[in-house]
């Protein structure tokens, strides 16, 4: 929800080793589609682990307000009640995505080709993000779409009466684009196509195969091609959703620089499409173990080892980056204390986050004297092995920033402050307790 509440600063000073078990919160992708999908299949979808932060929450109020029924019964434990494919109705009020991109622009997929009307709006960062991406592909359905300049929010989108099939060649590799349009195909008779040049977060097409849509993936010289056919009858499926890689990867990335770490992080989602981090640290030379790798909820899932070791830098290659889009803020503290430069390529999409993660990381990095050189799609860490830290990092309403920061002055020489913790429960609302239980100074 867009609330204006006092900013929250906090600082991270050096600590002893991390030691422990991380649990931490369940997938945000695969919660919001649960939520998503759940409203849009007939009967009720039980969800275990759903990650109770605020950007999913927000979705589980939109999809009340197009009529859903959802109800917590535990920790984690949700039913949603489902009114079928083409079955939301207009919702009274506005619909405020908070900090949201994924649930902006999945709902409005979900709802562009039903013939209902809604708008759309969401706090200061994501009122800066570009919406076109979505809106362009949905008005080619037949939607009719009001846009603030600039193709920002607030939105009002009128649902198609008669919606037709699209075929369309994403401009970037974005999960989130390819979803707003397989949602969309669902209301649509015939086949809806997403051409991407890379392949994106597959969640979407996992859980409509499980939820009994018909869709399949082929890749092509065209691309990697997902085709969907219309109108199925969604079948409630239970979900347990598997744990967060890419929160995962903020006590990875402290136990991997604080001397003397040693942590388990089980249960954790390792999914080829999410995994880039992981493979680039094992470059790295991380000491990190996958432990009993199984398949839970249709995603394969590991429990991860993580010890303290010496790193070096290296080239994350552009073709890379989609599958690590959300841990490059984390992965460029990581890199200052490796041996030599990380040079990560291709990161262009860094720039239109809750933040422009390139800008804020290189500009909080540089106060806590880490040299950082950045382009308009690149960004070049040198490592050191000291530290110095002692400087104040602006999180710009984003939450990857301020838990990356925070790592970061768990092994500088001198504390790291930022200026607001508040931001972090979007999606991890228990990092700052589970990090201080395995050992982190956080005030
Ligand atoms: O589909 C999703 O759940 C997401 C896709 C990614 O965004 P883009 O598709 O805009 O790259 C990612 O950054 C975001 O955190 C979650
Ligand atoms: C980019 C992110 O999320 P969203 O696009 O859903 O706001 C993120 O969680 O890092």
């Amino acid at each position: 929800m867009s609330h204006s509440v006092e900013p929250r600063p906090m600082t991270s000073r050096r600590c002893g080793p991390l030691k422990g078990l991380a649990l931490v919160p369940g997938d945000k992708s695969i919660s919001h589609r649960a939520l998503i999908l759940g409203a849009m299949a007939v009967g009720e979808t039980r969800i275990t682990g759903l990650l109770e932060g605020q950007d999913v929450l927000d979705t589980a109020r939109a999809m009340v307000a197009f009529g859903a029924q959802v109800t917590q019964h535990g920790p984690g434990d949700w039913s949603v009640h489902g009114v079928g494919v083409g079955g939301f109705r207009s919702p009274e009020g506005v619909i405020d995505c908070g900090n949201s991109g994924t649930g902006v622009r999945l709902i409005m997929g979900a709802m562009a080709t039903t013939p209902i009307t809604a708008t759309f709006t969401g706090d200061a960062s994501l009122s800066r993000r570009p919406m076109a991406r979505v809106t362009d592909p949905l008005a080619q359905f037949g939607a009719r779409i009001t846009t603030r300049e600039g193709g920002r929010l607030p939105i009002t989108i009128e649902g198609a009466q008669d919606p037709v099939p699209v075929t369309y060649r994403t401009p970037v590799a974005s999960a989130q684009i390819k979803s707003a349009i397989l949602l969309a195909g669902l209301n649509v008779p015939g086949d809806t196509v997403v051409i991407e040049s890379e392949p994106t977060r597959d969640h979407s097409e996992r859980m409509l195969t499980g939820f009994g849509a018909e869709i399949r993936t082929e890749t092509t010289s065209d691309g990697h091609r997902i085709t969907l056919t219309g109108r199925p009858e969604l079948r409630p499926q239970p979900v347990a959703v598997p744990r967060d890689p890419s929160s995962a990867a903020f006590p990875v990335a402290a136990a991997l620089i604080v001397p003397g770490s040693e942590i388990r992080v089980p249960g954790v989602s390792r999914n080829p499409t999410r995994d880039g981090l992981y493979v680039t640290l094992l470059e790295m030379g991380a000491d990190i173990t996958f432990e009993n790798t199984r398949e839970e909820g249709g995603e394969p899932v590991a429990d991860l080892v993580v010890r303290h070791g010496p790193l070096k830098g290296v080239r994350v290659p552009a073709a890379r980056a989609a599958s690590m889009i959300d841990e490059f803020p984390i992965l460029s503290v990581i890199a200052s204390f490796a041996e030599g430069p990380t040079v990560m390529n291709g990161v262009s999409e860094l720039r239109v986050k809750e933040s422009d993660r390139i800008d804020a990381m290189a500009k909080g990095l540089r106060a806590n004297s880490v040299e950082v050189e950045d382009t308009a799609d690149s960004m070049t860490v040198h490592g050191m092995a000291r530290v110095p830290g002692g400087g104040q990092a602006v999180t710009h309403l984003d939450h990857r920033i301020a838990m990356s920061f925070l790592v970061l002055g768990m092994a500088t020489e001198h504390p790291v402050g930022i200026d607001d913790a508040g931001p972090i429960t979007t999606s991890f609302p228990d990092f700052v307790p589970l990090m201080t239980r395995l050992g982190a100074e956080l005030a």
